[in-house]
C-alpha cells in the first residue's frame, strides 16, 4: 500500500500529453480518495498501490466495491440489503441492493460534518438578492414543503414538477418530493410552453410549481402566458403553485396557490422508506426526433454514484463550497444537489454566466468562496479566446478544484486553466451524461493532469473502447461501451413498462453492452480522450475522423469563435463532402486568406483528409442549452429534413440558429445554389 511517502506511480501514461499538474506528495493523506484507500485497506483488507489498481478492483469485483461505498459513506438505511448485486451478467436486468430501504433526501439532508448553524446553500440570482440557508433552515424548509405537498394529496409515486430556475426553492421542492417517495422532475423557465408540455405531458404531474418569470442578464422574461398554456395542457394536474420571483409582490395568478402558503406550516422532518430502485426523479434526454426521452433514476443508485463521484473524484466534503453552473434542465443540477450529501455547501446561480462579461462566473466563485467550480468546455474556451485572466481579475484563493463538461476540452483549454486560473488547482474535464446522471470519465485527485486527456475511468465504471468486431482496444479509437452494470443506470424509461424501449435505446446496438454513442481512445494507463459522437462521425474515404480533434484545431484560431463540422456521404451517388461552419469573431470576414489559413492548419496539424470541401460563415453555431453542438440535426437538415423534425422542442439554446442551414440547403438544391456553392468552394 502507498502510505503517501513514495511518489505515486506514473508509469505508462501517454507521454505525448504534457503534464500540467502533479498531485502533491501529501495527496494520499489529504484527499478523500486517499482516506477511502486507507479505509478499504483497514476495513476490507484490500491494499492498492495506486489508482489504476483501485479502478481494476472496482470493476472486477463490483459487489465488493459498491459494498465498500455503502459502508464507507455509512449510507442511512431503514433496512439493510440482502445482497449487493444479483444477475450482474444479465445487463440490463442486474439488480442492485435488493432488500435495502432508504431515502435519497434523508441521506442528502444528513449533511455529514455540518452543524445546524453551518452554511448549506448560497444562492445568487440576477432576479433577486442573494439567499443563504443554514443546515437547520434548509431542513426546516424541506419539512414545511413536505407537509404542504402532503396536504395537497401528494404521496408515494405521484409526480411533482418544477418550472423553476436554479434557486433554493427548487432544491427544497425536490428534496421534499423525494422525502415522500413521490417523483420529481424539472424544466428551467428558459424552456417555452411547447418544450415543457413535451416533457411534463408524458409523466402527468399532480402538482406543478412555477415562477412568473426571471431575469437573464439585463433582460426580464415574463412566463405567465407559458404557464397558462402549460397548465391547460397538463390534464392530470391537480394543483398549481406559484413562486413570485420576477414580480415578488404580485399575487399568484388565478387558480394558483402561493409558494409561501405551501410552506406556511412547520412540518415533520421524516422520510418515506423506499426500495433502492424506487423512482427519484425523471430527467429528459432529447434525441433528434420525437419527444424527449423520460429517463427515470432511482433513490439508491443516484445516491451511491453521487457519493462516490463527488467525494472521491471531486474530493469534496465538509467545509467545501460546490458550484456548478447549470440550469434545472441539465443533469448537472441534480449532481450539484448531491454535494450536500457529502457535507459540502452548494452554491446555486440563476442567470447569465457571461453577464455583464465573462468575468461574471469567476466573480461569483470568488465572492461565495467557492472551493470547487464546475463549468463547461465552451465557457472555458470562450474565456480563453477573450483573453480573460481570472487569477488576475478576481481573488480565487478559496478555489481548490475546477471541472468542465458538456464537450471534450482540447489541450489548449487545459493549458489556459493552469496559466490563467491557478497553477496549483486540481482540474478535471469529465464526461458521462443524463442517462447515468453522472460522469464515468474524469479525474482523480491522486493522478496527474495532462493536457487534453481525462485522467481515468471512474471507479466502478467499466468503460471500454471496442473495435468494429467488438474487441476491446487500447491506444486506438473505438466505440465507448460500459460492459458491466452501474447502480445509476436508469431504473427505466417512463411508461415503458416492459422495458422494451429501454433495452433498445441502450443495449439494442450491441446486446449485453451499454453503447453510449461516443468515440473514445483509452490509453494503457487508463487515461482517455473522447473523439466526438459516434453517430456524428466524419468518415472520409473510409478513414474515421473525430470531431473533437477537428474542433481542437479550428476553435483555437483567434479569428474563430465557434465551429461545427459535418460529413455528408452517400454510397449511391458517391458523395463525400466535409463541410465546416464557422462563427467568426466580431469584425472578421471569411475571405480567401482565412479559408487558406484554416485549410493549412488542418492539413498541417491533422491531415489532408481533414481539409473541408466547403467552409461557410454562420452567425451562430447551434448548441443545446447545455452547450453541445448539434452536428446531427445540421446534417439532417442539409439532407432535406425540416428543422422541427430534427430537434425536440426546447433543445436549442437559440431556435434561430438552424435557419442558415435551411437556407444553405435551399441554395445547394437550387440552380442558383450550385453557382453559389462553386463560389463558396474552398
Ligand atoms: C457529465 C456530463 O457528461 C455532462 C454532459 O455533458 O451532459
Amino acid at each position: 500500500m502507498n502510505t503517501g511517502n513514495q511518489p505515486l506511480r506514473a508509469g505508462g501514461l501517454a507521454a505525448d500529453h504534457e503534464v500540467l499538474w502533479v498531485p502533491p506528495r501529501e495527496a494520499w493523506a489529504r484527499t478523500r480518495m486517499g482516506d477511502y484507500l486507507d479505509w478499504v485497506a483497514r476495513e476490507q483488507g484490500y491494499a492498492f498501490a495506486d489508482y489504476p489498481e483501485l479502478w481494476r478492483w472496482s470493476v472486477d469485483d463490483l459487489p465488493a466495491f459498491w459494498a465498500s461505498i455503502w459502508n464507507y459513506f455509512d449510507v442511512p438505511a431503514y433496512s439493510q440489503p440482502t445482497a449487493i448485486l444479483t444477475d450482474a451478467d444479465r445487463m440490463p436486468d442486474a439488480r442492485w441492493f435488493p432488500g435495502a430501504r432508504l431515502n435519497y433526501a434523508q441521506a442528502v439532508l444528513r449533511m455529514p460534518g455540518l452543524a445546524d448553524g453551518d452554511t448549506a446553500v448560497i444562492a445568487h440570482s440576477q432576479t433577486r438578492r442573494p439567499v443563504h440557508y443554514t443546515v437547520a433552515e434548509l431542513r426546516d424548509q424541506v419539512a414545511r414543503a413536505r407537509r404542504g405537498l402532503r396536504e395537497l394529496g401528494v404521496g408515494r409515486g405521484d409526480r411533482v414538477a418544477a418550472y423553476l430556475p436554479n434557486i433554493p426553492e427548487t432544491l427544497v421542492l425536490m428534496l421534499a418530493t423525494a422525502s415522500l417517495g413521490a417523483i420529481f422532475t424539472s424544466c428551467p423557465p428558459e424552456f417555452g410552453a411547447r418544450s415543457v408540455i413535451d416533457r411534463l405531458g408524458q409523466i402527468e404531474p399532480k402538482v406543478l410549481v412555477v415562477v412568473d418569470g426571471y431575469r437573464y442578464g439585463a433582460r426580464s422574461i415574463d412566463r405567465s402566458a407559458d404557464v397558462d398554456e402549460i397548465r391547460s395542457a397538463l390534464t392530470g394536474l391537480a394543483h398549481l403553485v406559484q413562486l413570485p420571483y420576477l414580480h415578488p409582490t404580485a399575487p399568484p395568478m388565478s387558480g394558483a396557490s402561493s409558494w409561501h402558503e405551501l410552506l406556511g406550516r412547520a412540518g415533520e422532518f421524516t422520510f418515506e422508506p423506499v426500495p433502492f430502485e424506487h423512482p427519484l426523479y425523471v430527467l429528459y434526454s432529447s434525441g433528434t426526433t420525437g419527444l424527449p426521452k423520460p429517463i427515470v433514476h432511482g433513490h439508491g443508485g443516484i445516491l451511491l454514484e453521487h457519493l462516490k463521484s463527488i467525494a472521491l473524484h471531486h474530493d469534496l466534503g465538509p467545509g467545501d463550497r460546490f458550484l456548478w453552473f447549470t440550469t434545472t434542465g441539465w443533469m448537472m443540477w441534480n449532481y450539484l444537489v448531491s454535494g450536500l450529501a457529502v457535507g459540502s455547501a452548494v452554491v446555486l446561480f440563476d442567470g447569465d454566466p457571461g453577464y455583464p462579461d465573462l468575468t461574471g462566473l469567476w466573480e461569483l466563485a470568488a465572492t461565495t468562496h467557492t472551493s470547487y467550480l464546475g463549468t463547461s468546455a465552451p465557457f472555458l474556451l470562450a474565456c480563453r479566446k477573450s483573453g480573460l485572466s481570472p487569477k488576475t481579475a478576481v481573488d480565487l484563493s478559496a478555489l481548490r478544484g475546477l471541472g468542465s463538461t458538456g464537450a471534450p476540452l482540447p489541450a489548449a483549454g487545459y493549458r489556459w486553466v493552469y496559466d490563467e486560473v491557478a497553477a496549483d488547482i486540481y482540474f478535471a474535464s469529465i464526461s458521462g451524461g443524463t442517462d447515468l446522471c453522472t460522469a464515468f470519465l474524469g479525474g482523480a485527485p491522486l493522478l496527474p493532469v495532462r493536457a487534453g486527456v481525462m485522467a481515468c475511468r471512474a471507479l466502478g465504471a467499466d468503460v471500454q473502447s471496442i473495435d468494429e468486431e467488438g474487441w476491446p482496444v487500447l491506444g486506438r479509437e473505438g466505440e465507448l461501451v460500459i460492459s458491466k452494470p452501474m447502480p445509476s443506470m436508469p431504473v427505466g424509461l417512463w411508461g415503458d413498462v416492459e422495458r422494451v424501449r429501454y433495452r433498445e435505446t441502450y443495449f439494442g446496438a450491441i446486446p449485453g453492452l451499454w453503447r453510449h454513442g461516443d468515440w473514445i481512445t483509452i490509453a494503457e494507463d487508463g487515461s482517455c480522450v473522447i473523439g466526438g459522437r459516434s453517430d456524428a462521425t466524419l468518415n472520409r474515404g473510409g478513414v474515421r475522423l473525430g470531431t473533437a480533434e477537428f474542433y481542437g484545431v479550428v476553435d483555437a484560431m483567434p479569428e474563430i469563435r465557434d465551429s461545427l463540422v459535418i460529413h455528408l456521404s452517400d454510397n449511391d451517388s458517391g458523395a463525400d463532402e466535409l463541410i465546416l461552419f464557422i462563427d467568426l469573431e466580431e469584425g472578421r470576414d471569411l475571405d480567401l486568406a482565412l479559408r487558406q489559413r484554416i485549410a493549412a492548419r488542418l492539413r498541417a496539424e491533422l491531415s489532408p483528409r481533414h481539409v473541408p470541401d466547403e467552409i461557410h460563415q454562420v452567425p451562430e453555431i447551434p448548441r443545446t442549452l447545455s452547450g453541445k453542438k448539434l452536428e446531427i440535426p445540421v446534417k439532417q437538415i442539409l439532407r432535406g429534413a425540416r428543422p422541427e423534425t430534427v430537434t425536440a422542442a426546447g433543445v436549442l439554446a437559440d431556435a434561430e440558429a438552424l435557419r442558415p442551414f435551411v437556407e444553405l440547403r435551399e441554395r445547394r438544391s437550387g440552380a442558383a445554389g450550385s453557382a453559389a456553392r462553386d463560389h463558396r468552394k474552398l
